[in-house]
């Protein structure tokens, strides 16, 4: 793994994120690690100890000072008119702490981005009166769309002005549509160029300034999430295309928002802001607000995913957000490719969470109330990283292509109100399953490069987005058309049906059911066994191996140093069941028949010793590898869907065969990468089985 190399290198405009990978590491590193408690499903780490000493201290404007007061607009103070949960106002003696700090920020504009920690912003800078919620008041009420859909484009860079390429789209003034201009060869050779005009619900060209895409695309879903919405806004587009440049300053410009809502219109309602950091890398997880330490999804009883240790921080002012956000964009990893060496392989997850005390309670976990998500996903190109890297960048771009996929899946069920959300399609969604479910909001960017020579790559693109938008149920991109403007060449119609009707979670319990082997585990250790059921499959006892179960599973021999291992008479305490629940009697015959290989592990009277460690680890190995097995199945219907689909578009009149090409290559690949993995992962237990002494053992009919 690549993961700790080359560390992403900026642009002057991105300065104002770009400090030395270990910046202030001493400084953030927490203090005191907050306690990892469940409240509500959700994991809720502690962290206020570990706040950076900035958030208590500083030379801050209080919160509700008469000249931040006077920069409210009747817009700002008309969103009380939201449909919130109102509490009574309370006050409680140091709540606002942070709050009373509030507003040493600054000013957002792409001109301003420098945040010296002692510089000093007039008020017009704090809230510029540009701001949509001020400007456009009556805009805070306006419902927002369900998903938006946005396409920016870059200017040519230097490497392709020298390299004299050439820009080839057309973005009409003030309209919603661009055009491709795609050079291809005739039989002949002859050279022709192919329009291609796409219709979005925003269409920003190169001189549009980060505060316009912020105008365009965030700032309106700002006031949803203090109502319990969850928005998610992420930039998808190949390597280069201007992702990061684009998302980088959202979430600093949306904080900014929540914080002035949160200490005017909101003021006393016990609304908090967390900030938490992480990327996905290679499907894993790392905080990249702890060192990239390592992090764990769990889904709790309630299919709440939690994502155990990251940290979360308490924020109140602007610019403890941006170091927080300096040093996460720091620590993110970036990989190395022969085709452009700064490109990003992971995706980086920016999370602002709003939540609300409990009673006025600090010694409750706050209660979730919204949460607006800033994704920076890797380069889209890199799903096709199939042939020139090694293994490893393989797996990698599988990886990504699987999440991007998945990504677009569940943008398209959510916007169809689908009841099945294929989350569990790729970690990313699986991470982000909390933003598909309930109120939502989805803002996709899609970023284009202008360049002749990523023209395959930037319809890549806009097909992608094309089809998170079209086809989704509320997404007509037709509708926004305006009638000057012509329609693209070759609009998808919908989809044919051919989506099996099937629901995945369905046949995932179906299967659920089938794979749980039943196998004891340690907590259910019981003093008394009945009498083993299984005798009937007692095989033979092999030389050298102490046959040590009753239904069919016997361990190795195992022989101390000292001597040989005791024979089955002499280790009477140690005895194997295999866990039968009458509810599934029906089944079990069929299950026995179907189950030719079955393991069991012992189930002691004594006390757990050294051996049972060694059987917990194999307990969760088991577990693992059943659930990898579960969610490859999963990926799989996933995948199945996405054939029927392209199968679908390829026999449309007008399909593009060079679309249908990348993304069946795209697909193998994915399908390659699933099946390998759950190979190694499979060869990986069988060893530890071998390891620790445990014999499959085949059952007779
Ligand atoms: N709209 C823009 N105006 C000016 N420069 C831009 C714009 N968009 C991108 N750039 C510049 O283009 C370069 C590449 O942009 P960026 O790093 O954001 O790409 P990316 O899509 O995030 O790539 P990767 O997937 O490799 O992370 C940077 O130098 C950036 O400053």
């Amino acid at each position: 793994m690549n993961g700790g190399g080359g560390r992403r290198r900026y642009s002057s405009e991105q300065l104002l994120f770009d400090v030395p990978a270990n910046a202030g590491a001493g400084r953030w590193a927490p203090q005191q690690r907050g306690g990892v408690r469940r409240g509500d499903g959700e994991i809720f780490v502690s962290v206020e100890p570990a706040t950076p000493a900035r958030l208590h201290g500083g030379d801050a404007v209080a919160g509700d000072s008469p000249g931040q007061r006077q920069q409210l607009s009747p817009g700002l103070l008309d969103l009380h008119a939201f449909d919130t949960e109102l509490i009574p106002d309370f006050q409680v003696p140091g709540m606002y702490d942070g709050a009373q700090k509030f507003g040493c920020g600054g000013g957002l504009d792409d001109s301003d981005i420098s945040f010296g920690a002692n510089k000093q912003m007039s008020k017009s800078t704090i809230f510029p009166q540009n701001n949509y919620l001020t400007a456009f008041p009556e805009n805070a009420k306006a419902p927002v769309a369900k998903i938006k859909v946005v396409v920016r484009k870059r200017p040519l860079n230097k490497k392709e002005i020298s390299k004299k390429e050439e820009d080839i789209i057309d973005i009409e003034q003030r309209s919603n549509s661009l055009t491709v201009h795609e050079t291809k060869l005739k039989v002949d050779l002859t050279e022709y160029v192919e329009k291609h005009e796409f219709v979005f619900d925003a269409v920003l060209d190169e001189d549009v300034s980060n505060d316009e895409v912020y105008r365009e695309t965030v700032e309106p879903v700002v006031p949803a999430i203090f109502n319990r919405t969850k928005a998610t806004c992420f930039a998808y587009g190949q390597t280069g295309s201007g992702k990061t440049y684009t998302m980088r300053p959202l979430p600093l410009k949306a904080s900014q928002d929540i914080l002035r809502l949160m200490h005017h219109t909101y003021r006393n309602q016990g609304f908090q802001l967390f900030v938490s950091f992480f990327e996905i890398y290679g499907g894993k997880l790392f905080d990249l607000l702890n060192d990239r330490s390592k992090l764990c999804m769990r889904e709790d009883g309630k299919q709440k995913v939690c994502i155990v240790g990251l940290q979360e921080y308490r924020v109140s002012d602007v610019e403890t957000i941006k170091e927080l956000i300096e040093k996460g964009s720091a620590t993110r990893s970036t990989g190395t490719t022969g085709a452009n060496e700064e490109s990003s392989r992971s995706h980086a997850i920016l999370q602002l969470a709003i939540k609300r005390r409990v009673d006025g309670n600090d010694s409750k976990p706050p209660r979730p109330v919204g949460k607006l998500s800033f994704i920076d996903l890797a380069g889209s190109e890199r799903g096709a990283d199939t042939t020139d890297n090694d293994k490893q960048t393989r797996i990698e771009g599988a990886e990504i292509n699987k999440s991007l996929l998945a990504l677009k899946e569940c943008i398209r069920a959510l916007d169809n109100d689908q009841t099945h959300i294929p989350f569990r399609g790729s970690k990313l969604t699986e991470v982000l399953r909390d933003s598909f479910i309930g109120d939502s909001r989805t803002v996709m960017i899609s970023c284009i490069s202008p360049s002749s020579g990523s023209c395959e790559h930037t319809l890549n693109t806009l097909r992608y987005a094309d089809r998170v938008k079209s086809l989704s149920k509320g997404g007509n991109a037709k509708k926004d058309v305006p009638s000057t403007a012509p329609l693209r060449e070759s609009s998808p119609s919908p989809l044919p049906s051919v989506v099996p009707s099937f629901s995945g979670s369905e046949l995932m319990n179906d299967i659920t059911e089938r794979s749980d082997f039943g196998w004891p585990k340690q907590q259910q250790y019981v003093k008394e066994q009945p009498t083993p059921t299984f005798a009937d499959r007692m095989p033979k006892v092999k030389e050298g191996v102490e046959f040590n179960s009753l239904n069919g599973v016997y361990f190795k021999e195992k022989r101390s140093k000292g001597g040989m291992a005791p024979s089955i008479a002499e280790v009477p305490d140690i005895m194997y069941q295999q866990k039968r629940q009458p509810a599934r009697k029906a089944k079990d015959s069929a299950l026995d028949n179907t189950m030719r290989n079955s393991i069991a592990y012992p189930i002691r009277r004594a006390e757990p010793d050294e051996e049972d460690e060694h059987l917990n680890d194999l307990l969760q190995e088991e577990e693992d590898l059943v659930t990898a097995h579960r969610k490859q199945v999963e990926e799989t219907l996933d995948i199945l869907r996405e054939e029927l689909n392209i199968l679908g578009e390829a026999d449309q009149p007008g399909n593009q065969l060079d679309d249908y090409i990348a993304r069946l290559s795209s697909i193998l690949s994915q399908k390659a990468a699933g099946i390998v993995d759950l190979q190694s992962r499979l060869e990986q237990f069988q060893r530890r089985l071998n390891e620790n002494n445990v014999l499959l053992y085949a059952q007779c009919p």
